[in-house]
């Protein structure tokens, strides 16, 4: 047994301090035995009760002393426990203190009651039978408190976040056996399992308690009855703990059963939705992918998404990447990059002979976005529906757990972010060795990759990728890049790099080209930047293939492009102007979350049918937000620029820079989320004063220093839109004081709940507080009286349809506008804006600019 000066609970004797006693030092005459069992025990002065049991506290109860009789105390087994070098204690520092020791074989016995007086006795024991946990403890060695704790005896607790009280009380009342259980799960065993060997851990003395516990309860003397007792109490406990801990592997067994059932669900869902061969329309022409051989699952895949023509990335992109070429790849937005780096995977896992080849992971596609990674994942799921081919999303903001068993079920293809996919494979090797034998390496975004702290992680991930490649090596680097590659016999394939961006910047075009003619730059590009990142690829035969198909303007060539000049409080009018008059799916990109937060509230009192999306979001909401987007094709997105990158969302008509963009890149990027795969899109800037220096880089970097066109609009309805816009924004302001006066209260409110204590304002509220409370009460009422008749009143403006300026529906006679009562009369009208004429942004942009050159040249 380890003596413990906390399991001793005892009533001071003394509160003078008694003083240390050094080891092999003369016995103090002046200390009491007392003192010096203390001194012995603990370093300073005996624990302090708690307040509720230390009679002390209590004046006007006195608890007679408890008394400490120690016989033989020399003779006891004390033994040196090595001093915690987090003590940091040095001689003189120690203030005479030496060293900690411990003692073994001593019993405790209590004589008297509390009222009585109690005398502790420490008494030596001989324990009859040795037990084995104390063989274990000598085999041990001294204690060493720095040393975790081993598994075995950790056993013994329970974890209080998994413990559930209501099973294991359930389970005590079935009469569960846990005796002997738990043994067959040798994953569960090694956190939880008490069972086996863990016995061993009781204390020496239940030894005694089993002998005994034979005798007749007769014979037995109070001593040994009371002993009995406390052992039995013992023994009660551990039974406790081994039923909660049978719980506990219950409950974990269960939650890891419906995690993989999930799993399994998903699994299958995937699978059962794959579609089958005879589905496919095998009259579908696909002749034009036909120089490309592609493997007759692939072209399955092709045709049961009417793929039929490759697209000019992919059409340049498939021969080089075949070869076995490093490629780095520039197209516009929307222009089908991803399949041109996931054909080829593809038809390299369709190649592949050896069984165990086909189990292991063939290529990383790294992303900037979580979800454009989980896009991604989904394109070539598509592309391969017909294949047996595992594509797994490995990022940040979903379940770890659930990544872990999907790495353990070897995908082929990972598609990740750096941070998670970092996270999760620097744990274990098995993971590290899997990424040092991929085939593909694909950046996609990769300009955006390097930003927005990410690089590390990339960095991270190249140099285990690179590690035992860069060993296998026989040239010299400098030879490398001038005579032909050699290739090495290793199992590890050669690595294939291929990076793909919308925005190849003029420095990475000029810098690339540079290694082409064999000139080293190495060490010139600024670190972190796209030439860098290039750099540290080592890409294999230092000749990259470069397909650059990229404009000069660098947007999709179908893509209309104007701005409106407006002063930064009239935005929320034109915004709520243009998606009034030109219904459609459309995102609202804004610079700041703050934005965000504003203008959904703001546009939903309006009716608009907004949605909100942002980093900050949880990742599940982002996804949710973004089907909802989907699914709608009168939606608002209003998003950051999280929604920027890669995002492959059907029929968007327009996109809205709400704030103007920092950069060149990220407005292409920004308006590349419309005019996708050939389609028509519009791309709409409302500049304000502040921005215009912004806004003439733009113009200077991607337009060659020509504006931008002005957007028509129709300024006859504007003025009611503008009452409508102040009274909404009015009401959100409203609200948010609403929400602040609450806040306080409601974070109260909601501790409580979270403590799941009954939230009492007569308990827990001071007067002042009170007052304070009764008079936000009045404030809160008062307003939200006012909100109420605002929404009203707002209600009943947005149900009225938008006229020009002095035109009324009732008398439908000519106004300003010509064929204004051919308007209202046209069934087809806009309900909301019934005067104006039903048109698409697309086209109203394009016959200005005709009209515009028209009167140039007239
Ligand atoms: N050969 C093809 N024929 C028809 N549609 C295609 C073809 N290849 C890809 N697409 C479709 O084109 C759309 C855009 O493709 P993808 O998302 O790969 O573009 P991207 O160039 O990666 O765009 P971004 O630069 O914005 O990420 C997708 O909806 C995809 O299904």
């Amino acid at each position: 047994m380890v003596w413990n000066v906390k399991d001793i609970d005892l009533d001071p004797i003394d509160s003078k301090k008694p003083k240390a006693v050094k080891k092999g030092k003369k016995k103090q005459p002046e200390l009491s035995a007392e003192e010096e069992a203390w001194n012995r025990l603990s370093l300073g002065a005996p624990p302090p009760l708690p307040q509720t049991l230390d009679p002390s506290a209590d004046g006007s109860k006195k608890r007679k002393r408890t008394k400490l009789n120690i016989e033989d105390v020399h003779e006891f087994a004390w033994s040196e426990v090595q001093n915690p070098s987090s003590l940091l204690l040095t001689s003189d520092d120690a203030g005479g203190f030496v060293c900690l020791e411990e003692l073994s074989d001593v019993d405790v016995e209590y004589e008297g009651t509390e009222a009585t007086g109690q005398i502790i006795k420490f008494k030596k024991v001989t324990p009859k039978k040795k037990s084995k946990a104390i063989k274990s403890e000598q085999k041990l060695g001294p204690a060493n408190p720095e040393k975790p704790l081993s598994i075995e005896e950790t056993k013994e607790y329970y974890d209080l976040d998994t413990f559930n009280e209501n099973i294991a009380n359930k389970q005590k009342a079935e009469g569960l056996d846990v005796e002997g259980e738990g043994d067959q799960d040798t994953e569960m065993q090694d956190s939880i399992d008490i069972d086996g060997q863990n016995e061993e851990n009781v204390a020496p003395v239940s030894a005694d308690v089993e002998e005994q516990s034979e005798q007749p309860e007769a014979k037995l003397s109070a001593k040994e009855r009371k002993k009995k007792e406390k052992l039995e109490k013992a023994k009660e406990k551990r039974k406790a703990a081994k039923e909660a801990a049978k719980a506990r592997k219950l409950i974990a067994q269960t939650e890891q059963a419906e995690a993989e059932q999930e799993d399994d669900g998903e699994e299958d869902e995937v699978k059962s939705n794959r579609p089958s061969v005879s589905e496919v329309d095998q009259d579908f022409d696909t002749s034009k992918w036909d120089q490309f051989k592609l493997h007759e699952d692939i072209v399955n895949g092709l045709k049961y998404h009417k793929f039929g023509t490759p697209t000019p990335i992919q059409e340049k992109t498939l021969p080089l990447a075949t070869e076995g070429r490093d490629i780095i790849g520039a197209a516009e937005t929307g222009s089908g990059k991803t399949l041109a780096f996931g054909i080829p995977i593809a038809q390299y896992i369709a190649s592949l002979e050896n069984e165990d080849d086909k189990h292991k992971l063939a290529a990383l596609i790294l992303t900037p976005t979580r979800e454009l990674a989980i896009q991604v994942k989904n394109h070539i799921q598509n592309i391969t529906c017909f294949m047996d081919i595992r594509t797994i999303a490995v990022v940040g903001g979903m379940s770890a757990q659930k990544q872990i068993r999907q790495l353990r079920q070897k995908p082929n293809i990972i598609v990740a972010t750096p941070g998670r996919l970092w996270e999760l494979f620097s744990e274990t090797d098995e993971h590290l060795n899997s990424l040092k034998q991929i085939k593909f390496l694909v950046l996609d975004e990769a300009d955006r990759m390097i930003e927005g702290g990410h690089f590390q992680e990339v960095d991270e991930i190249l140099r285990v990728i690179q590690q035992d490649r860069k060993e296998n090596k026989p040239q010299a680097e400098d030879e490398a890049e001038t005579e032909p590659e050699v290739e090495v016999e290793s199992n590890i394939p050669k690595l294939q790099t291929l990076v793909f961006t919308a925005t190849l910047s003029n420095s990475l075009r000029f810098d690339v080209k540079k290694r082409k003619v064999g000139k080293k730059s190495k060490g010139k590009a600024i670190a972190g930047s796209m030439e860098d990142l290039v750099e540290r690829l080592e890409l294999k035969n230092k000749d990259p293939a470069i397909v650059d198909i990229t404009t000069s303007t660098a947007v999709a060539s179908k893509l209309v492009e104007a701005k409106i000049d407006c002063l930064n409080t009239e935005k929320d009018v034109f915004l709520y102007y243009f998606v009034t008059r030109y219904p459609g799916r459309t995102i609202v990109f804004v610079n700041s979350i703050d934005s965000i937060r504003r203008l959904v509230p703001v546009s939903k009192l309006l009716g608009m049918e907004v949605i909100g999306l942002h980093a900050q979001m949880q990742q599940k909401q982002r996804l949710k937000n973004l089907d909802k987007f989907k699914a709608n094709d009168k939606a608002i997105l209003v998003a950051s620029d999280v929604a920027a990158r890669g995002l492959d969302i059907p029929l968007v008509e327009h996109v809205i820079h709400y704030q103007i963009p920092r950069s060149g890149e990220i407005y292409v990027h920004r308006s590349g989320r419309t005019a996708r795969a050939n389609q028509d899109g519009v791309s709409l800037m409302l500049c304000s004063p502040e921005e215009l220096s912004l806004y003439k880089k733009l113009v200077h970097r991607l337009r060659k220093g020509e504006p931008y066109p002005d957007f028509p609009v129709d300024y006859s309805i504007q003025r009611e839109m503008k009452k409508r816009v102040e009274l909404a924004t009015k009401i959100d302001k409203q609200e948010h004081r609403l929400q602040k006066i609450s806040h306080d209260d409601d974070w109260m409110k909601r501790m409580a709940n979270d403590l799941d204590i009954e939230y009492d304002e007569d308990v827990h509220s001071t007067k002042r507080q009170k007052r304070k409370h009764s008079e936000d009460d009045d404030e809160e009422e008062k307003i939200r009286q006012k909100i109420r008749g605002w929404k009203g009143e707002l209600k009943h403006m947005c149900a009225q349809p938008l006229l020009p300026h002095g035109a009324s529906m009732k008398y439908i006679t000519g106004s300003t506008m010509q064929d204004l009562v051919q308007r209202l009369l046209n069934e087809d009208r806009n309900e909301k804006l019934p005067g104006s004429a039903i048109s698409k942004a697309v086209d109203d942009v394009k016959s200005k600019a005709k009209n515009k050159k028209k009167a140039q040249t007239a």
